[in-house]
This record gives C-alpha cells, structure tokens and sequence, in this order.
C-alpha cells in the first residue's frame, strides 16, 4: 500500500539552457513506495528533470528537496550521503567498458571505503543473485553481455549500495519484447522486496503500464497531467491524445484494465 509519504519535493522549478526555456513552474510531489513515470515528447525535458533530483543539474529557479535535504543547498558530506541513498541505471553508459562485471558492482561499494574486500565479494554475489545474473558470468566484460544482461548487471550496480529511491532512464530500451517483459517483472518484484521508491522515464507503453503507479507527462515546459494511467488518459492534450490513443496505446489500456 502507497504510504503518503514525500521522498520528492519539487517547487516552482524553471530550467533553461542558454535562452531555450525548458521547465517552467515545476511542482512535483513523489511518494515512498510508488513507482513514477515521466513521460512527454522528445525534448519536454524528462531526463533533465531526472538529472535534477540526482543533483547533476542545476535549476534555474525553484527548489528539489530529496529524503528532506534541500539539493543544491545541502553541504557537501549531505550530498554525498544523498547519492549514496539513490540508484540510477541510465540509458546510455550502463557499465563501465574496460571493467569486469564484478568490478562495475564492486566500484561504488569501493568508493566508500568502509568495506573490505571479502564484504564487497559477498555483496556483488548477493547482487547479481538478486537480478538473476549466474556466477558464472562474475569475471566477464560488458562485451562479452547480451543487452538484456548488460541491464540486468547495470541494474546490480545501481542497487549496489542499497538505495532508497531507483531512478530508471529508459529501463526497457533496445529489448525486444521478451527480455523487455521479464525486465519489467524483475523491477516489480524487487520493488516489492525492497521496498523502493522508483523514478522512471519511458517511451515505451507497455513498460508504462506494467510498472507505474503514476504518471507525470510533460509538456508545453510543465506538468500537464498527473495521476494514475486512468486518470491522465481522460486528460485532454495532444500529447496525451496522440501517445495513448493509437492502436499500441489502446492495446495496452486493454491490458491494464485486465490486471
Ligand atoms: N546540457 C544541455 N545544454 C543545452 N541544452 C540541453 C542540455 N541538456 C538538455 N538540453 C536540451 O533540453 C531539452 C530537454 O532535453 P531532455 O534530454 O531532458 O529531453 P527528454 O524529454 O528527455 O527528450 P528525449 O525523449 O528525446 O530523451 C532538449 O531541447 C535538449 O536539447
């Protein structure tokens, strides 16, 4: 059951790059336990909205509190434990290429530097069992990974530190259909186990109707619906028209309202 509550504060956020407004009067509230999906055309401004709650962009006006820490305001060693609290598996540049998949889930463990190296094994083993990645393939490099495991592996790593809140860019993008579904049960199921509140943009419908509790769509450089898939379908707006409305859209409405 969704608890009420805020792991996310956005406020009055504006973000412009050069004289190219993007966001303008931003107000999100996210809650712990939900899994939430941006979507919006190319260019609305989703993955710098993401980069905003992890800290990489700076907002032109308004204000990102994130498990109570105002970003961009918090100290340093504040921030530093923020980032230790949040897991992202970004769209592009999932692994690090010249590094074993256990040394890409060991990295952020070393980072810390608390943990020693027989703690960090037993971590990456219990990482990879937990996003059904064989033993086996421990040694291997990212070249050597299919695309569903390279995101299975990316998403250990993001996990690596236990976080609370999981941001996912395009989780399920460049997977075929299968290896797309069975992703998406992974996410579900570790959502649950852990208990984690999860961040998401996505292109893809089904991806979208499979995981999301609710839906933020961005356009016109803010916030034009929010709600539960329902309730931002009866929303009238040419984006939302155009996304849900054609046969894709339709077919996975009829798959929601089956569940
Ligand atoms: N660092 C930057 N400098 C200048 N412009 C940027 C920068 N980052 C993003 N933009 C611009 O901001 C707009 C929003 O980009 P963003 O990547 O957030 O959109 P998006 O909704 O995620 O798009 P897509 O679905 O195509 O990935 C785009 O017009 C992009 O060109």
């Amino acid at each position: 059951m969704m608890q009420a509550e805020p792991v996310i504060e956005i406020n009055g956020l504006m973000t412009r790059f050069g004289d190219n407004i993007i966001h303008e009067n931003i107000n999100l509230t996210i809650f712990r336990g939900e899994i939430l999906a941006l979507v919006g055309g190319s260019g609305s401004g989703k993955t710098t909205l993401l980069r905003q709650m992890l800290g990489l962009i700076t907002p032109a006006q308004g204000s990102v509190k994130v498990l109570g820490a105002a970003r961009y305001e918090c100290g340093h060693e504040e921030e530093r434990k923020l980032r230790t609290r949040s897991g992202v598996l970004f769209q592009q540049g999932a692994l690090f290429s010249a590094l074993t998949v256990f040394d890409n889930i060991a990295l952020p463990m070393r980072e810390l530097r608390t943990l020693n190296e027989a703690m960090i094994r037993d971590l990456v083993m219990l990482k990879l069992s937990m996003v059904g990645v064989e033993a086996q393939h421990t040694h291997k490099m990212p070249s050597e990974l299919s695309g569903g495991m390279i995101k299975r592996v990316a998403l250990a790593r993001a996990l690596a530190l236990d976080p609370e809140l999981l941001f996912l860019d395009e989780p399920t993008a460049g997977l075929d259909p299968a290896l797309s579904d069975s992703f998406v049960e992974l996410i579900r199921s570790l959502r649950e186990e852990l208990g984690l509140t999860i961040i998401m943009v996505t292109h893809d419908l089904d991806t979208l109707v499979a995981l999301s509790d609710r839906v933020a769509v961005l356009a016109d450089r803010g916030i034009v619906a929010l709600g539960t898939i329902p309730e931002v379908v009866a929303c009238d707006h040419p984006f939302i028209r155009d996304f849900f409305g054609g046969t894709r859209g339709q077919n996975a409405l009829r798959i929601f309202q089956q569940h």
